[in-house]
């Protein structure tokens, strides 16, 4: 059946798709193994790996906004480094009342988001196809998955972060010891259902900025 492994790790883990989510994830299945084909978008090409380790995986951050508590409803993202969605076009999907911006800096990866964004008729979704340290604009979060290093993804993201936004990292398992002395910082750890991997989250901001944290700041 279609979507199954999608549909089966969300309801472990307690996110609900509608029949209107799972023909947009269907078709973007299908663009992503056309596309993947001819460009290098991701290396993952599988059905089932692309249910769990992409769409899945994305959604991952309704988890950690609700743990963090933060209300994404009618929000504001910034997807920095998009490349072939992730982790922001499966969150448009799920999230109608807020939009979303796709920032990429490779041309031919921001032809297939522009695509998908139009197949998927995503009214809430942008691409800006540039690098995000020459990009402007007021959002409430940005997003970031596949980091290597936190301190280097609040560097490339400083200008936006001093206006106000979070920046919520898609972290491994493997624990972020560095410090970030002009940020607060906060960790959040799925423990998840039917997978074999964990997940943690950084979500960083500012000082001056509101923030739902109240505990476990550092
Ligand atoms: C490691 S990939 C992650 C892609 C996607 N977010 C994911 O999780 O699968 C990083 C992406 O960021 C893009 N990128 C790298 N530096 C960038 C920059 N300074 N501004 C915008 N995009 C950038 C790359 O072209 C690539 O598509």
């Amino acid at each position: 059946m279609a979507l199954e492994r999608l549909k089966e790790l969300c309801f472990l883990n307690g996110i609900e798709l509608k029949d209107e989510h799972l023909e947009k994830f269907e078709r973007y299945k299908e663009l992503l193994k056309k596309w993947g084909r001819k460009i290098n978008l991701t290396s993952i090409l599988n059905d089932r790996e692309i249910e769990e380790k992409h769409f899945f995986d994305s959604l991952l951050g309704l988890k950690a906004f609700e743990v963090y508590g933060f209300n994404p409803e009618g929000k504001s993202f910034c997807d920095v480094g998009s490349g072939a969605g992730f982790p922001g076009v499966p969150l448009a999907i799920v999230l109608k009342n807020s939009t979303f911006t796709l920032v990429e800096s490779r041309h031919k990866k921001c032809v297939f988001l522009e695509q998908l964004r139009r197949e998927l008729r995503l009214s809430n979704v942008k691409v800006s196809c540039c690098r995000i340290e020459e990009h402007e604009g007021d959002y409430d979060m940005l997003l970031m998955r596949a980091v290597k290093d936190p301190k280097n993804a609040v560097k490339m993201t400083e200008h936006l972060l001093k206006r106000g936004a979070l920046l919520c990292i898609y972290r491994g398992k493997e624990e972020f010891k560095g410090e970030l002395p002009e940020y607060k910082l906060r960790k959040v750890s799925l423990e998840l259902a039917g997978v074999n991997f964990k997940r943690q989250f950084l979500i960083i901001h500012p000082p001056f900025s509101t923030s739902p944290l109240s505990k476990e700041e550092s």
